[in-house]
Order: structure tokens, then C-alpha cells, then sequence
């Protein structure tokens, strides 16, 4: 991002953000870069220390808003504009897209949101010769910007048209459309507890779902939150946290988690008891996982490693492997909008290969008689029931051990006929739409032969 972007000394309330979030939205929509990278770690904007909390959070829904509704603002914004989205300057771009959000989906006031869009393309060099237009427009789209989604009726702009028709041709029309409206909404926060679901749902105003999890419309810094700093709960999706279940009783038992960063997966293995060692290729994630287990007080061995070629520890192998492979994550978009414009469809063959590396892999750790769970948070079947069908035909010595609904709270909808746990963002629905969904999983159970 370029310096001159940056603040004069003063500056009205909310501009900062508004900067942030356009030097955000430029990451993903122009750099290639995941929102992940931008708001955490060593790589985040340097921007967001000088931001308040509730400045930082609002920034945050901002960038996710328009990343979930990037189609719906497009459709409108070209029926605003005679001649187009100005190509020469990106800030005006960005700028108009932070104002008809605001407009259409946050509370925030319609002047407000035009008068902090126009001085956004205000500082910005090459698109400052476009303030009067980004007003015009802006003020346009608080009149007509509802009748123009009105007229949209229901059409799903939001998923890019060769996964929405990926999506039509594995699970149906009606169901590619249930799945691009539930991602659409914003998500709730999820969390998974230590122990005492109850007393901590009360805690944090919230309710238990069927399956244990914890789901809150609590909003802010996860931190700020009670039972953060005590290592209470770690944050987790209702359907992230299912696959480590299907190992039933860990007590005592070694397992590999082989993809563990950030180690949500891992914290629920160590807090069955199991004896847990967690591999990750990337050493910042790992710092992060290691990071997560001290504050839980949960421990394992770690170890920063290609899975592929990691030798183990040698000995008769593990009792049960969990592997949650890298993927095209179109499962968790809901919380990731951004995963909707950065991957492409020419990614999933490549991870597809890259999974049946590790699962040969994964087997070849096991002890005979012990069992891997493999999950992807992919709603792609290549990524999920195909990978499987290839390693059962493929002679691997490895039967599958079907998932019952009843280890998933008798959720039949969740487990496919040949016994595999498939979510969709659209199940679980709830009265209350922002209490419902969860991400999208596949996991299967595998046994290895004695
Ligand atoms: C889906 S994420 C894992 C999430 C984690 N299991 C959890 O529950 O928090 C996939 C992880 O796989 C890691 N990864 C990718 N390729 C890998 C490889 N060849 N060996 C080990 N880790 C790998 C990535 O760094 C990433 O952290």
C-alpha cells in the first residue's frame, strides 16, 4: 500500500478505518492477498495498532460486508454509473464500495457513509478528480440502491458463476442457491469449551447447539471475552469441530494431527486426553498453534514439517491420524468472503493431487487396527468424496468405518449414504438467521487392516 495514503495528523472520526478497509479490499481484490494475511500476524496492515477497538471491528464487518456482497454492490454501482467503475483509480473504486455497503447493509448513517467516501478519493492523488462522482453516486444509492436488489429477486450475484455452478451441479439447484444465501449471512462466533457448555453459553449469552458448540452473536475482540485469558474455550466452527469427534474415546492414545495450524483440532484431541503430536509446514502458523495450546494449558509435541515426508516417530505407528488437509476452503466462505474471489477453479486439481499425496501418506503412520480421520473444509467432491474413493480403490489396506448419525446428535442430514459427515453452510437453519448454519466439511472415518 502506498505511504501516501496514510493520515494527515488530524483527521475526522471513522476515516481511518474507512482508509484501512479500502487498502484492504485493494489486498484481495488486486494483490492477490487473503484477508488473514492483511488483519493478523507480521503481515497485517501496519494501520490497525493505531485503531480502537470498536474502530478495528467495524472496519472488519466493512471489509466483510462488501467481500460477501461484492456481485449484489456491483450490480448496483453499474446501474448508478453511466460510464462504469472509473479503471484509473483504484481508491475511487474502493472508495464507492465502502460508501453503498455502508448505505445498504451497516448502521451507519447515509451522510456520514458519503461524506467519508468523498474524502476518501479527497486524499488519494489520482482519484481525487472523481469526488464529485463518488457523491453523486453515492447519494443515488441511498434512494434507489434497495429498489435495485429488489429487482434482483433472489438471484445469487454473490458466489462467482463457476462455483455456484460448480455448486448446482453436485448438489442441485435449489440447494446451490440455500448454500449461496446461508453464506451471504453474517456469521455467529462459535466457540468450543474445555468443559461446562452450559455455564459458559449463559456466560457469554449464548446457546448450545445440538452437536456441543457454543454459538454467541457476541461481537468485538475475542479476547475482551470472558474465559479468553482463563484458556476456557478457543474459537472454532460448529462444523470444524466434528471430525475430531469421530475418533469416540482418545483417552490415552497416540495420535498425529498431520495440517494442525492454528490447532483448533489439535485442542480438541489433547482435551480428550489423547497423546497428541501436531505437524504443521508452516512455522508461523505453528508459533500460532503453540501460542493457542499455552493458553489453553493443553499440551502436545509440535513439529514444523512437510507432512508428506515427515518419518514419525518410528515404533509400531499411532493410533489414529487425523488429517485436515489444505484445500480450496470454498466450505468456509461464510467466514472467509474473500476465499470467493481469490480462489479459482484451477486450484482444486492441483489440491486435489496434493491430498492424495498426504493421505498415502497418513496410512502409512497408522498402526494396523488404528484410524484416520480425514476432513477438508472444501464443499468440492474432489476434495472430499472423491479423494476417499481414490484411496479405497487404490488397495491401501484401509476399509471405511461409517459415521452414525447419532455421533453427530442425530443429525441425519449431516452424513451421507455411505457413511461420511458432509455440512453445507445451509443446515442447521434457525429462526433467527444469524444463529444459524456452519461451515462446510467433509470427513471420513478409515480403519487400517490388522
Ligand atoms: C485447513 S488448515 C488446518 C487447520 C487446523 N487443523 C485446525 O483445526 O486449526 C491446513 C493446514 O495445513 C498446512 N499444510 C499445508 N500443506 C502441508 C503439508 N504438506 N504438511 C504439513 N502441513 C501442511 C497449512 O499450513 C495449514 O496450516
Amino acid at each position: 500500500m502506498s505511504s501516501t495514503r496514510f493520515a494527515p495528523a488530524a483527521e475526522v472520526p471513522g476515516l481511518a478505518a474507512r482508509r484501512i478497509a479500502a487498502d484492504i479490499l485493494d489486498g484481495v481484490l488486486h494483490k492477490h492477498r487473503t484477508l488473514d494475511d492483511q488483519l493478523e500476524g507480521a503481515t497485517a496492515h501496519p494501520g490497525l495498532k493505531a485503531l480502537s477497538d470498536r474502530d478495528r471491528a467495524l472496519m472488519r464487518r466493512l471489509v466483510a460486508t462488501i467481500l460477501r456482497r461484492l456481485g449484489t454492490l456491483g450490480h448496483v454501482l453499474s446501474r448508478l454509473l453511466d460510464r462504469g467503475l472509473p479503471t484509473d483509480a483504484p481508491r475511487a473504486q474502493s472508495a464507492l464500495l465502502i460508501g453503498a455497503a455502508q448505505i445498504l447493509w451497516m448502521d451507519v448513517p447515509d451522510h456520514a457513509a458519503v461524506d467519508l467516501s468523498v474524502r476518501l478519493v479527497q486524499s488519494d492523488r489520482r482519484a481525487s478528480k472523481y469526488a464529485g462522482l463518488v457523491n453523486a453516486v453515492l447519494r443515488r444509492c441511498a434512494r434507489e440502491g434497495q429498489p435495485l436488489i429488489d429487482e434482483l429477486q433472489g438471484q445469487s450475484l454473490d458466489v462467482p458463476p463457476w462455483l455456484l455452478a460448480r455448486w448446482t451441479a453436485t448438489y442441485g439447484a435449489d440447494t446451490a442457491r440455500a448454500i449461496a444465501k446461508a453464506i451471504g449471512e453474517e456469521p455467529s462466533l462459535d466457540l468450543s469449551v474445555k468443559s461446562d457448555a452450559e455455564a459458559w453459553a449463559t456466560r457469554l449469552h449464548g446457546e448450545i447447539l445440538p452437536t456441543g458448540t457454543v454459538r454467541t452473536l457476541l461481537q468485538g475482540s475475542v479476547k475482551m471475552l470472558p474465559g479468553f485469558d482463563d484458556g476456557e474455550w478457543w474459537v472454532q466452527d460448529a462444523a470444524a469441530a466434528l471430525p475430531a469427534r469421530l475418533f469416540g474415546d482418545l483417552t490415552g492414545k497416540s495420535v498425529v494431527d498431520l495440517c494442525a495450524a492454528p490447532g483448533g483440532k489439535t485442542a480438541q484431541l489433547c482435551n480428550a486426553g489423547a497423546w497428541v503430536t501436531a505437524i504443521d509446514r508452516s512455522q508461523s502458523r505453528v508459533a500460532r498453534l503453540r501460542e493457542n495450546l499455552a493458553r489453553l494449558g493443553l499440551p502436545a509435541e509440535t513439529a514444523v514439517a512437510d507432512a508428506a515426508e515427515w518419518t514419525g516417530k518410528g515404533g509400531d505407528g499411532f493410533d489414529a491420524v487425523l488429517l485436515d488437509a489444505p484445500c480450496s476452503s470454498t466450505g468456509t466462505i461464510r467466514r472467509h468472503p474473500d476465499v470467493a474471489w481469490l480462489k479459482q477453479e484451477t486450484d482444486i486439481a492441483a489440491l486435489a493431487a496434493q491430498q492424495q499425496r498426504l493421505l498415502q501418506k497418513a496410512v502409512t503412520l497408522l498402526k494396523p487396527g488404528g484410524t484416520l480421520v480425514y476432513c477438508t473444509c472444501s464443499l468440492e467432491p474432489e476434495e472430499g468424496e472423491d479423494a476417499i474413493a481414490a484411496l479405497l480403490a487404490g488397495n491401501s489396506g484401509m476399509r471405511r468405518a461409517p459415521v452414525d448419525a447419532s455421533e453427530v446428535a442425530g443429525l441425519s442430514e449431516l452424513v451421507t449414504a455411505d457413511g461420511a459427515l458432509r455440512t453445507l453452510p445451509c443446515h442447521l437453519p434457525h429462526p433467527d438467521a444469524r444463529l444459524g448454519g456452519l461451515d462446510g466439511f467433509y470427513a471420513a472415518r478409515l480403519v487400517k487392516a490388522l
